[in-house]
């Protein structure tokens, strides 16, 4: 599974619904690889395709880059003869270029790359970032556009030429148009995944874009509802996808919105309100009050 060429990673991930686990900490807020791997276990007791490892929902943000490394190593140990494992890089180009390194030593089958933090970059700068990367390494890359790395259809088109190891674009920005034009203009080169918070509420019009796939940070709490509705989204069947999206999905976001942060918040609440302790968030992120937690398990119950 850890040895898969790129084109073969692409196929697999482009055809199933993608999880990226949370990372748990203990009391101390530090990383509790016990119960990560226990996680991660029952994750890929599922019928998922890919496991990304140290996300965003991962708070891959607030790990150092050790830790990182390590709960890249952890993935790969645990489940990578069932799932392929995919690691982050992150940061600048150099630290990125390094992560590259270390998640294909580790044993990683492909990478992430996220935008980099703080600065804000242009196009030709992104388009240098991006192809550093895939050149640092064999594994297939998806680049992530978001944030301060939002991509045009050009640029796609263009690390998407430069670099035959770019296998995929996740998209975290929801703009259709610009969704419309990268996908007339790259087609089936690459595939695209959806990475908005709580991705379900965007899956059925973006399917529509050439979106077959996206990252469920729901998959963590409620796999069985996550496939559910995964599978009703291939299917274009609108009333199940409207069926859960009023039963569960719009009353979640309700207790999302009420903090930033809270999309992966929201998430380590999820695991606790099905009994199965996702722990605390770090700093910068805030844990969901006490009431919060009641109401967000009051609904979980409604659809486990
Ligand atoms: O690393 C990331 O970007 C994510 O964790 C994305 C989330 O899983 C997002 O798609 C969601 O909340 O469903």
């Amino acid at each position: 599974m850890t040895l898969l060429p790129p084109d073969a990673l692409a196929d697999r991930l482009k055809s199933g619904l993608l999880s990226f686990p949370v990372t748990h900490f203990d009391a101390d807020l530090q990383f509790d690889e016990a119960r990560y791997r226990e996680h991660l276990a029952w994750q890929a007791g599922f019928d998922v395709a890919g496991l990304f490892a140290a996300g965003g929902t991962g708070e891959g943000f607030s790990l150092t880059p050790e830790e990182i490394d390590r709960v890249v190593r952890v993935a790969v140990e645990e489940v990578a003869d069932r799932v392929p494992v995919i690691a982050p890089a992150t940061g600048g180009t150099a630290v990125s270029v390094a992560q590259a390194q270390a998640a294909e030593a580790a044993g990683a089958s492909g990478l992430l790359l996220f935008p980099p933090y703080l600065t804000e970059a242009s196009q030709r700068g992104l388009v240098e970032h991006i192809s550093a990367v895939c050149r640092a390494t064999d594994l297939g890359v998806i680049v992530y556009s978001r944030a301060n790395a939002v991509l045009t259809d050009a640029t796609v088109a263009e690390v998407a030429e430069r670099n035959p190891n770019l296998i995929g674009l996740k998209d975290g920005v929801g703009d259709i148009e610009q969704m419309t034009r990268t996908y007339a203009r790259v087609g089936d080169r690459l595939i695209y995944i959806g990475g908005l918070p709580t991705a379900e509420t965007f899956a059925l019009p973006l399917l529509q874009l050439g979106v077959t796939t996206y990252s469920s940070a729901l998959y963590n709490f409620l796999p069985e509802f996550a496939l559910r509705f995964y599978a009703a989204v291939r299917a274009q069947d609108r009333t199940a996808v409207y069926q859960m999206l009023n039963d569960f999905v719009i009353p979640y976001l309700d207790i999302r919105d009420r903090a930033r942060g809270y999309a992966v918040s929201i998430v380590k609440a999820g695991l606790t309100a099905v009994g199965r302790d996702g722990g605390r968030v770090r700093p910068p992120l805030a844990d969901l009050t006490e009431a919060e937690l009641a109401e967000l398990t009051a609904l979980v119950d409604k659809v486990s």
